[in-house]
This record gives structure tokens, sequence and C-alpha cells, in this order.
């Protein structure tokens, strides 16, 4: 791990509020003084916040504390009002989902953008598909491919068919959809909105399991989540929001989840 161990000062004193950790090998990702307003409300307040290599960072906080709104702008669909992002230390601006997705960057949302209507491997493929030479659509490399990485990179029973229509697979099994192609296209950050809101325990642990396998790969994740113990179990470093802003931030070997849970409920 790469980041300065310097805690945290409250918002609010002297200092820097809001900086929090401070990287000191380029992180992959990087949003410096970001503020986002919808009309006169401020939903992201001069928010720092990065993403190293190699880990995954923990994104906490009470409902309505900024999570999503944080997400969804790394994710490209939220652009800042003011303030900067880098990717691996270059000014970059990233105002669409196909800037996102050229910085590698996949999300996972509560509400997964799959097409319930079409297959598995339609929806790996969703956007990207595969030509055959004469610029046709080709679904016999297509479906070969799915079946290869649903063979091997997700372990999530019942997905073994890539021809299935993605509406008859259960919250478990789309989100792994949703990661099989966010694997196929070799993102280098992941970013899991409350992702485990819909799984069963089973299928829990194993996309917990899952965003460890794929930190030793080296894709970094952000890690939305109310369950502070689902945190534990993978994050490396835990950023927790209240009303916009950075209130606590800590790496794991540095904090307690008695101390993280006090910062999410006292805010
Ligand atoms: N499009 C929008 N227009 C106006 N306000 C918005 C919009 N999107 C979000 N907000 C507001 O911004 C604040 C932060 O919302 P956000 O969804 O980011 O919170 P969150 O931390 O993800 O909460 P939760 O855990 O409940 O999902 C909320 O007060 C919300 O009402």
């Amino acid at each position: 791990m790469t980041v300065h161990t310097e805690p945290l000062r409250p918002a609010g004193l002297a200092g820097h509020p809001g900086a929090g950790l401070v990287p000191t090998e380029t992180p992959l990702y990087e949003m410096r003084n970001i503020c986002k307003r919808y009309g006169s409300f401020t939903a992201l307040d001069n928010m720092n916040f990065h993403i190293g290599r190699n880990e995954v960072v923990g994104l906490l906080g009470d409902n309505g504390a900024g999570k999503s709104t944080l997400v969804k702008m790394i994710s490209g669909i939220n652009p800042p009002t003011s303030g900067e992002i880098y990717v691996n230390g270059k000014r970059t601006e990233i105002r669409n989902r196909s800037d996102s997705e050229a910085a590698g960057i996949e999300t996972i949302y509560q509400d997964i953008a799959l097409v319930d209507s079409m297959s598995i491997t339609r929806n790996i493929f969703l956007g990207r598909e595969l030509v055959n030479r004469w610029g046709f659509m080709d679904h016999r490399r297509m479906q070969e491919v799915a079946i290869q990485i649903l063979g091997s990179a997700v372990q999530i029973s019942g997905i073994d068919n890539p021809d299935k229509e993605v509406g008859f697979l259960s919250g478990g099994q789309k989100q792994a959809v949703a990661i099989a192609r966010a694997v196929h296209f070799k993102r280098n950050i992941l970013l899991l909105d409350e992702p485990t809101s819909a799984l069963s325990v089973r299928e829990t642990e194993h996309l917990l399991a899952y965003v460890r396998d794929l930190k030793r790969e080296g894709t970094s994740s952000v890690l939305v989540t109310h369950n502070l113990y689902h945190a534990f179990q993978v994050c490396d470093r835990f950023v927790v929001m209240s009303h916009g802003t950075k209130v606590f931030e800590a790496r794991k070997e540095d904090t307690t989840i008695e101390e993280v849970t006090d910062h999410v409920i006292r805010t």
C-alpha cells in the first residue's frame, strides 16, 4: 500500500478538510476538489478521492451521503460541476460512459444495466459486438468466448448456458454476467454500487471472493456498501462520506470496524 498514514482532519478544522490520505504513488484514478451541484443543492462538496493500484476502496456513509453521486461521476454518467479528474496521473475529462470505458472503468450498479430480453452472450458483448470480416455480428465467436469466460471467471452456478435470457437469472447471476463483461473487456477499475443487495449469502461470498481475485489480477475496485462486514472482508481502505464530503478515511490496518461504524452513524 502506498499512501501516507496521516489521519483525516475533521472537516471544518484547520489544515486540508476532506483531503484525507494522500497517495504517494500515481493513482489509477484521482478526483481533486470535485463539486457537484444540482441547482442550489450541493451533492459533492470539494471532494478528493483516489483509487490506487491493486486496491479495493470501501465507500461508506449513510443514505444520501453522496456515494452513488461519486460513483456515477467516476463512471462518467454524472460529470462534475467543477474540479479535476486524473487517470494515471493525466488530467482527463470523463463526461460520459465512453470516456470512462476508454479509461478502463466498468460499473456494476444496484440495478444492473443488462437487457433482460437478451441472452447472456449478447449482454456480455452489448455495444461491443464481435463482427466477422463482412461486418456482420459473429454470434458463434461471441458464444465461444462467452462459454470460456463463464467457465473460468464467474463461478456462480446456473449460468453455464450462454443462450439463456438474462431475464431468467437471479440477482447474483446477473451480477456475475456484469462482472464477466468487466473481466472480458479488461477493465482496470471496477465500480460496485451496493452489489450484494440482491444476493444470497452464498452469492455474496462468491462476489467478495471474486473482488479479491480481481485485485490479484490487477483490477482495483470501489465497493459501495452499507454492510461493513462485507467491506471489512475485502477492502484495503475505507472512505466515509457525509453530506457530500469525506469525513473519515483510513487504511484497514489502521482502523477497526467499530471506528468506521462510529463514523458512519455519527455523521
Ligand atoms: N439528479 C439529482 N438531482 C437532485 N438531487 C440529487 C440527484 N441525485 C442525487 N441527488 C441528491 O444528492 C444527495 C446524495 O445522493 P446519493 O444517491 O449520491 O447518496 P448515497 O450516499 O448514494 O445514498 P444511498 O446510500 O441512499 O444510495 C441526496 O440528497 C440526493 O437526494
